[in-house]
């Protein structure tokens, strides 16, 4: 996996996603703010065109109803359509903590319908 932090600003999580993936699991630790969307329908194409094999956000996405139509594994903890600011702020590939989970860059994501579970 790869991480990135940032609050209500999607331009690390977009750039990031425009880049190689390597079949990496993007893990976007928003501080779960549900109040705009850290990643939509364009964004997560890009991905799939990267090869990214999915994207875990500690927050919001929008445009679900394309999102679910491709093939990318997305977690997230709701929707909203506001979109966010693409400023850049933010860290990529540092250790983050949600949930009771750490995710370190470079574990293991394991993810289905039912959760999600890290190995180191
Ligand atoms: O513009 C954004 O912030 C997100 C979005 O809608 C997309 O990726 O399609
Ligand atoms: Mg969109």
């Amino acid at each position: 996996m790869r991480t990135i932090r940032c609050h209500r600003d999607n331009g690390l999580v977009k750039q990031t996603l425009n880049s190689p993936g390597h079949g990496a699991v993007l893990v976007v630790d928003g501080g779960g703010s549900l109040e705009s969307a850290l990643m939509g329908d364009l964004i997560a194409a890009a991905a799939v065109r990267n090869g990214w094999a999915g994207v875990v956000i500690h927050g919001a996405i929008r445009d679900r109803a394309v999102v679910r139509t491709l093939d990318l594994g997305v977690k997230a903890l709701g929707s909203n359509p506001r979109t966010s600011a693409k400023d850049g702020a933010g860290e990529v590939d540092v250790p983050l903590e949600f949930g009771g989970v750490t995710f370190t860059p470079g574990a293991t994501l394991w993810a289905d319908e039912d959760g999600i579970l890290v190995t180191p």
